[in-house]
């Protein structure tokens, strides 16, 4: 049995899968927050893990902590290279892009082969990263996460309260600080993702993370778009079907 990890800055997600399944195809999946991090040996106890593949942008403690809990000595760290399943990677310094956009992708073309691209990925940073239709993989955005976006006005300003992310958009000109807030906020979120689809000449977004559900409502593109759970763990799970486990430090 496979275990996959995607450990981002807010969440650590996980999934379990039978060898040869296909990406995405999942014996049992989860997430904790880093707080609720002890829980995750015991949704792993039941199952017999015999290598893991995790993506970590979340810091050395994490990766320690994580070595010591995985029950398996056969962990590979996925690493950002030059070069992977098919795609390759634009960035001036292909390590220093973030090993979970690099997975996003990957997932992000498993699924949308030959198309031009938008992945948007919605965590603790939103991330909105291009890739061409021949697969290359052109570079993206780093923006604040719609909820560190709102955070950051409550703890920076003396009137702005912390408004809660789920909360409808109110339709025009918001009346109230709360609305006014969540509308700026999400349209700043959706307005990068748009402005990207439309400088890449996208075809189709594909919309991850934890702030995708309130954000990819609101998108107005002039093609399809659609919400992926868990694209980091699906593009880590693509790069075992198509090529050997690599066995980088991230
Ligand atoms: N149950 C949840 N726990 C934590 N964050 C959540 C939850 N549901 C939605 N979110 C939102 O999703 C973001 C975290 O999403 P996630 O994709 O897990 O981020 P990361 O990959 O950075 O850990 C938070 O910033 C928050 O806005
Ligand atoms: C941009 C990120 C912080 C996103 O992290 P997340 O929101 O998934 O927790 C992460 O991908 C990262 O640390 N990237 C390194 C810098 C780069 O990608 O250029
Ligand atoms: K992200």
């Amino acid at each position: 049995m496979l275990l996959l990890i995607d450990a981002g800055n807010t969440r650590i997600k996980w999934a379990l899968a039978e060898d040869g399944a296909a990406p995405g195809t999942w014996v049992a999946s989860g997430a904790v927050t880093h707080a609720d991090l002890n829980h995750l040996p015991a949704s792993w106890a039941q199952h017999a893990v015999t290598r893991a593949l995790v993506s970590n942008v979340a810091g050395g403690k994490l990766h320690d902590q994580l070595q010591l809990m995985i029950p398996t000595t056969a962990i590979s760290w996925f690493a950002s290279t030059a070069q992977l399943a098919g795609m390759r990677n634009a960035y001036r310094n292909p390590s220093q892009l973030g090993c979970d956009r690099f997975a996003a992708a990957l997932g992000a073309r498993a699924l949308a082969q030959g198309q031009a691209l938008i992945v948007a990925t919605c965590g603790t940073a939103t991330t909105i990263d291009a890739v061409s239709a021949d697969g290359v993989f052109l570079g993206g955005m780093i923006l604040p996460g719609l909820g560190l976006m709102a955070t950051s006005l409550a703890r920076n300003t003396a009137q702005l309260p912390q408004v809660a992310p789920g909360a409808t958009l109110p339709a025009g000109f918001a009346d109230n600080t709360a609305d006014a807030i969540l509308s700026g906020c999400l349209s700043a979120q959706a307005g990068a993702i748009e402005r990207a689809c439309a400088l890449h000449g996208a075809s189709t977004c594909i919309v991850s993370g934890g702030a995708a559900q309130y954000i990819a409502p609101v998108l107005r593109l002039p093609f399809d778009h659609r919400i992926v759970d868990n694209i980091v763990l699906i593009g880590l799970h693509s790069t075992v079907t198509s090529s050997p486990l690599q066995d980088s430090p991230c």
